[in-house]
């Protein structure tokens, strides 16, 4: 598959116009998947399973049996010093690194709380990444080339194309971009805004798994606090996971957490507020 690095990708015109007749029939398929996901009782949990990870040609494991759940559409915390090994696991369950032993899988449970079938591997591409300072890595001149850079560009991917544009509509609107011109230079947004834009560069993805690597960092209280009203919005739809040293001002958002202590050993643990 060919990408698009740096310049905008053919067909921008075409993409917009889609975007916007089509944004009813998104949203409604979004709704309508969300509404089934409550009926239903059943459900799917990420899970790592006794995950050890040494990084290649070292002598020490940076994670140790490493195992967590968290359920689709929950929020998940993972708290814990400086250097235990936190941002690694988010790099497993992204895909960017493999571990050395274990697995990071998805499971469906059925009513009973039992597994009704076997587990998937996570896949990669269904996991979306914000590092700290995403706006460090922002290299375009506008927000709608930031968003489609890396998009399919050939004839073949037409249809591919076609479904990025849909989503991109949504993710625009999901996190609030829709007030500002596409136009507009990543650079010159707000802290709060730019970490909008990274989101929604994700977003449009459609991960299954959102994974936030400190997210309210650098941000004046202001956007801090607007982060968190977004988080608290978005996690209605997705599966998130943080890692964070911001408990207080993210705890009303978290289902579950945990404590990594030094040598990456994880421990399910309430935020100590
Ligand atoms: N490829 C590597 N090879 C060897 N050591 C590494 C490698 N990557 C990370 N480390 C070390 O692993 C440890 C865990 O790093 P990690 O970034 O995961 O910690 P963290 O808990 O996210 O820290 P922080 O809160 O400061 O971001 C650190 O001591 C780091 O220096």
């Amino acid at each position: 598959m060919a990408f698009c690095y740096g310049s905008p990708c053919a067909g921008f015109g075409h993409i917009k116009l889609w975007a916007a007749e089509m944004v009813p029939s998104a949203y409604w398929r979004v709704a309508t998947k969300s509404r089934a996901l409550r009926i239903s009782s059943d459900h799917s949990c990420i899970e790592v399973r006794r995950v050890n990870y040494r990084p290649p040609g070292t002598q020490h494991n940076l994670l140790s049996e490493v195992s967590l759940s968290l359920r689709e559409k929950s929020f998940g915390l993972i708290f814990g010093r400086s250097g235990s090994g936190k941002t690694t696991l988010l790099h497993l369950l992204a895909g960017l690194s493999k571990p050395t032993s274990g697995s990071i899988i998805v499971q469906r449970y059925g009513y009973d709380g039992k597994p009704t079938e076997s587990p998937e591997p996570l896949a990669p591409e269904r996991v979306g990444i914000v590092f700290q300072f995403p706006e460090r890595y922002f290299l375009a001149d506008t927000i709608l080339e930031e968003m489609t850079f890396g998009w399919p560009r050939q004839k073949a991917d037409f249809t591919l194309r076609e479904q990025l544009a849909l989503n991109l509509q949504y993710a625009v609107n999901s996190v609030g971009l829709n007030t500002i011109s596409l136009d507009e230079d990543p650079h010159s947004l707000s802290g709060g805004y730019k970490r909008r834009l990274a989101l929604a560069i994700q977003l449009v993805q459609t991960p299954q798994l959102l994974l936030l690597d400190e997210p309210l960092a650098g941000l004046d209280w202001k956007a801090r606090a607007d982060v968190v009203k977004l988080l608290k919005h978005l996690k209605k739809e997705l599966t998130i996971l943080v890692v964070s040293h911001d408990l207080k001002e993210l705890s009303s958002l978290v289902d579950i957490s945990w404590r990594m202590q030094m040598g990456g050993i994880l421990k399910e643990e309430a935020l100590p507020l």
